[in-house]
């Protein structure tokens, strides 16, 4: 069994692969496509950009697809980054840029002040069927600075709720326990038989 993702974030793809081998399903993604195209992320919320991008590669290809819309959602200053987190520093989509324009942005915020949630939605798109919504939560806050090299995006200064690790210190299968992408993934199970 083999599961398009409609991604072209490698660290979204690596943790997808790690997730669904335990189901025994094999990954693949829109970095395997010569060609695929660059859905354009109009919605204001990450379930509208799911939905944009998994319906949008599904009737392209004719096939059930997941997209993965994800971010990180800081109390502090409005719920930014939020759909802006890939491209929060600018277009070119540089995790160190963005992560250093967060930490700028909440340099004076005190530590009470600094809770955050990573957010997950992902979008089962089936050509000719309704559009499948679900969303995972990981609660945290924001480090003062970078910490830890696993991971990816913002996980260097996301600190888990009740630790004083950042998420990029875990190790995958630690990630793999408690995070968003993992928690939305689990409100799926029951519901894999739609991508076969
Ligand atoms: O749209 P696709 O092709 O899936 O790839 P993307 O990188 O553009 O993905 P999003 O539009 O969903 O933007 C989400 C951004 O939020 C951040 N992000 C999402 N999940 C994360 C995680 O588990 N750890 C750290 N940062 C994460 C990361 O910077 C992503 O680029
Ligand atoms: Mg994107």
């Amino acid at each position: 069994m083999k599961v398009l993702i409609a991604t072209k974030n490698a660290g979204k793809v690596k943790e997808f692969e790690f997730m669904f081998a335990e189901m025994g399903v094999e990954v693949s993604s829109l970095l395997d496509v010569e060609d695929a195209p660059e859905v354009e992320e109009t919605g204001t919320t990450f379930a509208e950009n799911a939905r944009l991008k998994a319906e949008e590669i599904a009737n392209l290809y004719n096939l059930p697809v997941i997209s993965d819309d994800s971010g990180l959602v800081i109390d502090a200053i409005g719920g930014r980054p939020g759909v802006f987190s890939a491209r929060y520093a600018g277009i070119e989509k540089d995790d160190d840029k963005n992560m250093d324009k967060v930490l700028d942005e909440m340099r004076s915020v005190p530590e009470h002040e600094r809770t955050a949630r990573f957010v997950c939605t992902l979008a089962v798109a089936r050509p000719g069927k309704a559009t499948v919504i679900v969303e995972g939560h990981c609660e945290g806050s924001i480090a003062y600075k970078k910490t830890g090299s696993h991971g990816f995006g913002y996980d260097p200064i996301f600190l888990v709720q009740g630790t004083s690790n950042t998420m990029a210190e875990l190790t995958k299968e630690e990630k793999n326990q408690i995070s968003h992408r993992a928690k939305a993934l689990a409100k799926l199970k029951d519901q894999m038989h739609l991508l076969f």
